[in-house]
C-alpha cells in the first residue's frame, strides 16, 4: 500500500476548511511518505494560494457557491456546476485515487460526487456542530464521516460517524515554542503581556472596528497586541495604529505562523469558527469568543456556547464587543486566577490526535 497510496483531498473556501485538509494530508505523508496527494479546490478561492504554500499540488474547479439569499445571482451557477462536474470526473478518472476526502466548501461537492459515481471510496470531515447541505447529501454514499462535535447523528447516519475532533496543523499541536522568542519574532517586547486578535481566516469587521475604536484604552492596560485583520481592513487598521503612535501593536492581514502567534499570547479575542475553537483548546489559551452571527444556522454561536457553558471561554455577542472589549481586557490583564481557570477548562476540549484518527479511518476504508 505504501508506494501506491493515492488520495484526493477536496474542499476549501476559507481557512476553516483548508487547514484541516492540510493537516490530514501531512499526516498521510508522515505515515506514507510515498503517498501521492492531489487537492481539488475552487478557482479563485483561498485554497488555490494556501495549499501550494503548504507544498501540495492543487487543481481548481470553476465552481461557485449557491446564493440562497439572492436567487438571481445564481444565473451562471448551472453552467459552472456542469463544467465542474466534467472537470472533477476527468481529475478523478485521471488520478485514480484510493480514496477521496471531502472537507466541505464548494469543490468537495462535485469531486466527491464523481468519486462516488466512479466507485472511489469517500470520507467526509465535518468541522462544525452544524452540517452543511452538501456534506449531508454526500454522507449518504460516504464510507465514514469524521466529526468534531457530539450529537451529529442529527445530520448523518449514526453508524458512519467517528468522533475524531478537528485535525490541527502539527506546528500548532507541537506547541514547544518559547513565548519570549515568539513575541520578538513579531517585533514585540519579550516580557509584556500579549493579546492576540484573530478574526478567522478572512478577518472580522466588528472585532476590527471594536479594536480600532478602543486601541488607546487597550494599550493603557500595559499590554501589547498581535492583530490579524483580514485583507479588507488592513489599511484602516494600520491608520488606527499610526494614530496612537505605538510600537506595541503588530498588525497583519493574515498570519502564516499561527503557532508563533498562539505561543506569544496570554489571551485571545477570536471569532468562533470551528478550527479556531479547536486550536484554542489545544493551545489552552484563555479566550473571548465573538461568534459571527450570520454563519449558517448561527453555528459559530453553538461552537462558542459549547465552551462558554463550561466556563472554558467568555462569549461576547458581535453587537456587544465594541462596548465590552475594554472592560474584559482589563479583567484579563489583572486576574491571573481567571486566566488560569479558563486555560485549564478549555484544555479539556482538546482533541490533539484528530489527524491520526482520521488517517486510521482512511486506512480501514481502503483495506475493505
Ligand atoms: C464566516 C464563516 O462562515 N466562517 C466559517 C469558516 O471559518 P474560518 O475559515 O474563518 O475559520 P476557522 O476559525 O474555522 O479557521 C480559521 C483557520 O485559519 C487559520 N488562520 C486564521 C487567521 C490567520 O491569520 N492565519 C491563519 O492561519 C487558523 O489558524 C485556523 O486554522 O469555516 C469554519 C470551519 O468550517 C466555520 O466554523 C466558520 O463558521
Amino acid at each position: 500500500m505504501n508506494k501506491n497510496l493515492k488520495v484526493i483531498v477536496s474542499g476549501g473556501g476559507t481557512g476553516g476548511h483548508i487547514f484541516p485538509a492540510v493537516a490530514i494530508a501531512k499526516e498521510i505523508k508522515s505515515q506514507f511518505p510515498n503517498a501521492e496527494i492531489l487537492f481539488v479546490g475552487a478557482l479563485g478561492k483561498m485554497e488555490m494560494e494556501k495549499v501550494p504554500k503548504e507544498g501540495f499540488e492543487i487543481v481548481g474547479l470553476p465552481i461557485a457557491g449557491f446564493n440562497r439569499s439572492n436567487l438571481l445571482a445564481n444565473i451562471g451557477f448551472p453552467v459552472k456546476l456542469f463544467k465542474s462536474l466534467i472537470k472533477a470526473y476527468k481529475v478523478v478518472k485521471g488520478f485514480k485515487p484510493d480514496i477521496a476526502i471531502g472537507v466541505g466548501g464548494f469543490a468537495s461537492g462535485p469531486t466527491l460526487f464523481m468519486a462516488n459515481l466512479t466507485g472511489v471510496k469517500t470520507l467526509i470531515q465535518e468541522q462544525n456542530s452544524y452540517a452543511g447541505v452538501t456534506n449531508k447529501w454526500l454522507s449518504k454514499k460516504a464510507s465514514k464521516i469524521c466529526v468534531a462535535y457530539p450529537e451529529m447523528e442529527r445530520f448523518f447516519p449514526k453508524d458512519k460517524l467517528i468522533f475524531t475532533g478537528n485535525p490541527i496543523r502539527k506546528d500548532i499541536l507541537n506547541g514547544n515554542l518559547s513565548k519570549e522568542k515568539s513575541r520578538t519574532s513579531f517585533g514585540l517586547e519579550k516580557d509584556r503581556k500579549t493579546l492576540l486578535i484573530i478574526g478567522g481566516s478572512l478577518g472580522a469587521l466588528s472585532i476590527n472596528k471594536a479594536i480600532s475604536k478602543n486601541l488607546q484604552k487597550l494599550l493603557n492596560e500595559d499590554i501589547q497586541i498581535i492583530w490579524q485583520t483580514g485583507k479588507t481592513y488592513i489599511d484602516t487598521a494600520k491608520e488606527a495604529v499610526g494614530a496612537v503612535h505605538t510600537t506595541r501593536v503588530y498588525v497583519s492581514d493574515f498570519i502564516y505562523e499561527m503557532d508563533k502567534a498562539y505561543a506569544a499570547s496570554d489571551f485571545v479575542i477570536s471569532r468562533a469558527g470551528a478550527l479556531s475553537v479547536s486550536e484554542l483548546s489545544v493551545v489552552a489559551k484563555p479566550a473571548i469568543l465573538v461568534p459571527f452571527p450570520f454563519a449558517a444556522e448561527d453555528h459559530q454561536t453553538k461552537n462558542a456556547e459549547s465552551l462558554s457553558k463550561n466556563n472554558a471561554a467568555i462569549l461576547i455577542k458581535d453587537s456587544e464587543i465594541s462596548d465590552k472589549v475594554e472592560e474584559i481586557i482589563h479583567s484579563f490583564s489583572n486576574n491571573e486566577g481567571l486566566l488560569q481557570e479558563l486555560s485549564e477548562n478549555i484544555k479539556k476540549f482538546a482533541k490533539p490526535n484528530a489527524a491520526q484518527e482520521i488517517v486510521a479511518a482512511v486506512k480501514n476504508i481502503i483495506k475493505k
